[in-house]
C-alpha cells in the first residue's frame, strides 16, 4: 500500500494551469494534499487541472501573482476555501530574451513584479497563516549558475539571483516559526515558455549541450518539489537546487 505523504496539507500553487505549475499541482495532488491552482487570463486550463484533480481536493482561483493587493485576495481566499495553508510554491514566471541595449523599463518591470516581488509578498500575506513545519518553495533557474550564465538574459536572470538570495534571508526570517523556504532552479524543462521562439535546431542543439542529451519534463521538476514539501525534507531550508540533468 502506498502513502499519501501529502494528507492532510494544503497548497497553492501560482501559474498552475499549465507547464510546470500544473505538473506540480498535479504532483502534489497525487501526493494527497488538497490545491490551490492559481491562474492569470482565461480560467478555462486551471479548471482543466482541478478536474484531473476533483473538485473536492481542488480548486482555481484567478489572480495576477504580480500584484499585492490581488495576492492578498489569493492567500484569504486560499484559507477561506481550505481552511489552512501548508505549502506554497511560487511557481509563475515570465522570461524575456533582451540584450542591454534594448531591455526597456516596462520589461524589466513585468519581469520583476511576477518574478520577485510577487514571491516576496505572496510569502509576507501567506506565512502568518502557515503552521510550523509549512514549506515556501521559490523558483529560479539553472541559467543562475556561474557556469551557465548567457548573454541577453539580463533581466530574467537578475530576477532569479534576487530569488536564489530571497531564499536564504526569508529562510532565516521564517525558521523561528518552523518555516522551511527552499528554491527550485529548473534546466531547459519542456514547457511553452522553454519552447516559446525556438527552431527545431535550436532546441536540438539546447538538448546536446546538456549532460544526458535531453531537456527535462515538468514532472521530474514537479518531483523535486513534492520532496521539499514533505517530511522527508524537514531539515532542509534554505537551498536551492539544481534540477537539470547535470548542466551546472
Ligand atoms: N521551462 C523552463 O525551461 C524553465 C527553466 C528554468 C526556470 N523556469 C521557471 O519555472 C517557472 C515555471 O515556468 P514554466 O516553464 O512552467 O512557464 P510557463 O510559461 O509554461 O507557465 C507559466 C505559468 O505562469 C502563469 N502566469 C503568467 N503570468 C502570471 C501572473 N501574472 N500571475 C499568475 N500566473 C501567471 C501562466 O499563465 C502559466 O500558467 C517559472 O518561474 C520559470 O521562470 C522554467
Amino acid at each position: 500500500m502506498t502513502t499519501k505523504t501529502l494528507n492532510g496539507k494544503v497548497a497553492l500553487v501560482t501559474g498552475a494551469s499549465r507547464g510546470i505549475g500544473k505538473a506540480i499541482a498535479l504532483k502534489l495532488a497525487s501526493d494527497g494534499a488538497k490545491v490551490v491552482v492559481n491562474y492569470a487570463g482565461n480560467a478555462s486550463a486551471a479548471e482543466e487541472v482541478v478536474k484531473q484533480i476533483g473538485s473536492e481536493q481542488a480548486t482555481a482561483i484567478k489572480a495576477n501573482a504580480g500584484s499585492v493587493s490581488e495576492i492578498t485576495t489569493l492567500i484569504d481566499s486560499t484559507i477561506k476555501h481550505f481552511g489552512k495553508l501548508d505549502i506554497l510554491v511560487a511557481c509563475a514566471g515570465i522570461m524575456h530574451l533582451n540584450e542591454l541595449e534594448k531591455v526597456t523599463e516596462e520589461e524589466f518591470d513585468n519581469i520583476f513584479n511576477l518574478n520577485v516581488k510577487g514571491p516576496l509578498f505572496l510569502a509576507q500575506k501567506a506565512a502568518p497563516h502557515m503552521p510550523a513545519g509549512s514549506r515556501i518553495i521559490l523558483f529560479s533557474t539553472t541559467l543562475c549558475a556561474a557556469s551557465t550564465v548567457t548573454p541577453n538574459y539580463l533581466a530574467y536572470v537578475s530576477s532569479k539571483g534576487a530569488i536564489e538570495q530571497m531564499t536564504r534571508v526569508m529562510s532565516k526570517d521564517l525558521a523561528r516559526k518552523g518555516i522551511m523556504v527552499n528554491c527550485v532552479a529548473p534546466g531547459p524543462t519542456g514547457t511553452e515558455l522553454f519552447f516559446h521562439g525556438k527552431s527545431e535546431q535550436v532546441l536540438k542543439m539546447i538538448a546536446g549541450f546538456n549532460p544526458q542529451g535531453r531537456i527535462g519534463q515538468p514532472e521530474e521538476i514537479a518531483g523535486v518539489v513534492a520532496f521539499l514539501s514533505g517530511a522527508d525534507s524537514s531539515w532542509v531550508t534554505g537551498q536551492t537546487i539544481r534540477v537539470n540533468g547535470g548542466m551546472a
